[in-house]
């Protein structure tokens, strides 16, 4: 098996029920692609509290753990590496996101979220996300 690879996501859902995606810069591997943001989980760190971090880092949001609802998960193997992602969802932190490191932020309908184009681990994730929304 390839490394594991260990990663967490979050689904931003605002107060009309959209979610918000991050679309990866150029440059970066699947760069253009939409994700849920989010990011590698350090060493020695909960995917809750590297949540908190990535958010912060990326959009300039914060979130407590406890508002943090784990609701689906990826594992895909990409062939240089297995992710193991979690995905939370999240209705309440504090802050406007700005695409600090993303290069564009969308707000999306349940209903749209699969016309993005995503990462292939995103699908599912995404479908689970429409179903549940
Ligand atoms: N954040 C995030 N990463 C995802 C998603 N789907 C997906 O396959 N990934 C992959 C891309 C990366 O291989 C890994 C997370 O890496 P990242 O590039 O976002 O993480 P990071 O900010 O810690 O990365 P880095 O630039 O510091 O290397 O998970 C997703 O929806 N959100």
């Amino acid at each position: 098996m390839s490394k594991l690879l260990l990663a967490a996501a979050c689904a931003l859902i605002d107060a009309d029920g959209r979610v918000l995606l991050a679309q990866r810069p150029e440059g970066k591997p699947m760069g253009g692609l939409w994700e849920f943001p989010g990011g590698k989980i350090a060493d020695g760190e909960t995917p809750e509290a590297a949540l908190a971090r990535e958010l912060r880092e990326e959009l300039d949001v914060d979130v407590t753990p406890a508002c943090l609802s784990p609701i689906a998960f990826a594992s895909h193997d990409s062939g240089e590496f297995h992710l193991l992602m979690p995905l939370f969802v999240c209705r309440k932190w504090s802050g406007r996101p700005k695409p600090l490191e993303a290069a564009a932020l969308a707000w999306v309908r349940p209903g749209e979220l699969m016309s993005y184009d995503m990462p292939p681990a995103d699908r599912p994730l995404a479908a689970q996300l429409r179903d549940l929304l």
